[in-house]
């Protein structure tokens, strides 16, 4: 489905800041993997997910979608193959926007050509069915404008936009990190719920170890634009927070930086 071969890429090169951000990386993934990564911070996994997307382009090694070379193409061009979720629930909808027009916005991005913010009968229907399956009652709020939502329901609807029309590629990241505790689990649950009923191919960035544990049927730790460690199948099916942490303080001892935020329970 997707595979990066040989992916480098590094900042300012050649300057007192050069940077190696993405150190070599070859990764396949299946049709309906759930990948999860997790890494200390500044170990190359936003800059891995925006080469994914094509916001970066890599100086070295190639990107491909379904065997097609995606590498230089640009990211509107791969926007119909990818659903992305931010940290920042304010990223992903417009707030000055109604519910019904963002999942419009959405709609069309994929379906049609169209910028055409009208919404039929047909797509309204199509629109509060999905809303239901959120069960945050957004269905009976379709002309309420997005900016009035809570966080976490703003990111809800992030997640319903971003894949309702079924991406090749779902890229979550650190998606509930900016919720409070029920509003995470919320959107924990959701994220689970959907990739499962939509067999969606998808990679989560978390710095939440219980959530890396529990979701996904592989797991990535990064360290330096390295992938440092890995674990799939069942290894990964009985993988627990005590050895994650275990791998960490390896990590550690080979000299990386170990901060609050890697080590989130
Ligand atoms: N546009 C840029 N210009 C220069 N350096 C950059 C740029 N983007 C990222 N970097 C550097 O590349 C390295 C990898 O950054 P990246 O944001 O991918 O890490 P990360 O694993 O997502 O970190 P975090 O968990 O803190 O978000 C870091 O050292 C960062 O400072």
């Amino acid at each position: 489905m997707l595979e990066l071969n040989g992916i480098h890429k590094i900042f300012n090169e050649g300057t007192p800041d050069e940077k190696i951000a993405i150190d070599h990386i070859n990764l396949k993934v299946k049709q309906s993997d759930f990948i999860t990564i997790i890494g200390s911070n500044g170990a190359g996994k936003s800059t891995l997910f925006n080469i994914i997307a094509g916001k970066l382009f890599p100086d070295v090694g190639d990107v491909l979608i379904e065997n097609k070379k995606v590498t230089n193409l640009p990211e509107y061009k791969r926007a119909r193959y990818m659903g992305r979720v931010f940290q920042d629930p304010m990223a992903g909808t417009a707030p000055t926007l109604s519910i019904e027009e963002n999942l419009s916005i959405a709609y069309n991005r994929v379906k049609t050509r169209s910028f055409r913010l009208g919404v039929s009968s047909s797509r309204r229907t199509l629109f509060k069915e999905k809303l239901e399956t959120l069960g945050l009652g957004l269905e009976n709020r379709l002309e309420a404008k997005v900016g009035l939502l809570s966080g976490g329901e703003r990111q809800a609807l992030s997640l319903l936009m971003a894949t309702f029309t079924k991406p090749k590629i779902l890229l979550l990241d650190e998606h509930t990190a900016a919720l409070d505790p029920s509003r995470a689990a919320l959107i924990t649950r959701l994220t689970k719920q959907i990739v499962e009923e939509e067999q969606l191919t998808t990679i989560m960035i978390t710095h939440n170890m219980q959530q890396a544990v529990d979701l996904g049927n592989r797991i990535l730790m990064m360290d330096k634009g390295k992938v440092i460690y890995e674990a799939a199948g069942e290894e990964k099916q009985k993988l627990t927070v005590p050895d994650l942490l275990n791998e960490f303080s390896k990590m550690k001892s080979d000299g990386a930086e170990l901060s609050d935020r890697t080590l989130l329970g």
